[in-house]
């Protein structure tokens, strides 16, 4: 049997969960050995390669996480923040790696991520992409480099079934805006301005969030002042960027100490 890293995927049949686990069997460095969807989920109890339309793969698709994590090194999971924070519990368990790329957790969900932290590695990103995290690098310095006449704010577009707003990326870009800033995001934080708003809060940062079609994630970072303005921008065109990202979040956190990590950890950004 091999002695690559077992890798379990969540949410095996979303968006995410298909592009995740085609990374995995491509790759050389990781095995798949599970894929977890929801109980009533029509892929439970099928193939996962057939039920991606490919030849057979050997891993059947359960509704069983606690099974499945048993035998693996790590856990993938773009799910859902309810799902996120019970896989964590049972990741712990059974201290696999557990890479998170769920966006939309409120502070109670976040803080149930504590516990299963003590027990085993964590990497949590609301994105998973190199660009992006490079992106939040140069967005905390521009925010150094500036003062509070330069207003900003954050634009991003996504796909018509993206069920959270802002998007997770946002959040991460408005963190480091913040933080570059010397300001606390949760009180300089604006959010879909709509009526009769009255004119901009001095030193506030906006959030907008576009939906529709099959836009993969656009982001733009916007620092405006009189008479000037600085836009800092990502496109993603292909998801295979956060299956990527993840992956080497799952192989980077294999000998790292119980803790929660993120992707600038990863990269070493
Ligand atoms: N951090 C990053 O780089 C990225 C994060 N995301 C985030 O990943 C999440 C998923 O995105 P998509 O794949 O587009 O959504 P999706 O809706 O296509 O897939 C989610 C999957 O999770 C499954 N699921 C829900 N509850 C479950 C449970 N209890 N057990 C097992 N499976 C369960 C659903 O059935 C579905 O198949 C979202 O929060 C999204 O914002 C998406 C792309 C990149
Ligand atoms: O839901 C998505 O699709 C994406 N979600 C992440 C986010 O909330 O920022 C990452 C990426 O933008 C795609």
């Amino acid at each position: 049997m091999s002695d690559l890293p077992g890798i379990v995927v969540t949410g095996a049949s979303g968006r995410m969960g298909q592009m995740l686990m085609r990374t995995v069997l491509a790759s050389d460095k990781a095995r798949l050995v599970g894929a977890v969807e929801r109980p009533g989920s029509e892929w439970v109890g099928r193939d996962a390669g057939a039920a991606m339309g490919g030849a057979a793969i050997g891993v059947t698709v359960t509704d069983d996480p606690l099974e499945a994590f048993a035998q693996a090194q790590a856990v993938i999971d773009f799910t859902s923040p309810e799902a996120t924070v019970h896989f964590a519990e049972l990741a712990a368990q059974a201290r696999a790696v557990h890479v998170i790329g769920t966006t939309g957790l409120d502070p109670a969900h976040l803080e149930k991520l504590e516990w299963a932290a003590h027990h085993a590695v964590i990497v949590r990103a609301g994105n998973m992409s190199l660009g992006v995290n490079l992106l939040t690098r140069l967005t905390q310095k521009v925010a150094e480099a500036l003062d509070a006449d330069w207003d900003i704010e954050v634009v991003e577009a996504h796909h018509r079934m993206k069920v959270d707003a802002p998007s997770g990326t946002a959040l991460m870009l408005g963190e480091a805006a913040a933080r570059g800033r010397g300001t606390d995001l949760d009180r300089a934080r604006v959010s879909g301005r709509d009526g009769i708003t009255g004119p901009r809060a001095p030193g506030s940062i906006g959030f907008s969030a576009i939906r529709g079609g099959d836009i993969v994630g656009e982001h733009d970072v916007i620092f405006a002042a009189a008479g000037e303005r600085i836009v800092l921008r990502h496109v993603a065109t292909d998801r295979a960027i956060f299956a990527r990202g993840a992956l080497r979040a799952a192989l980077w956190g294999q000998d790292k100490r119980p803790g929660q990590y993120d992707m600038i950890d990863v990269l070493g950004l």
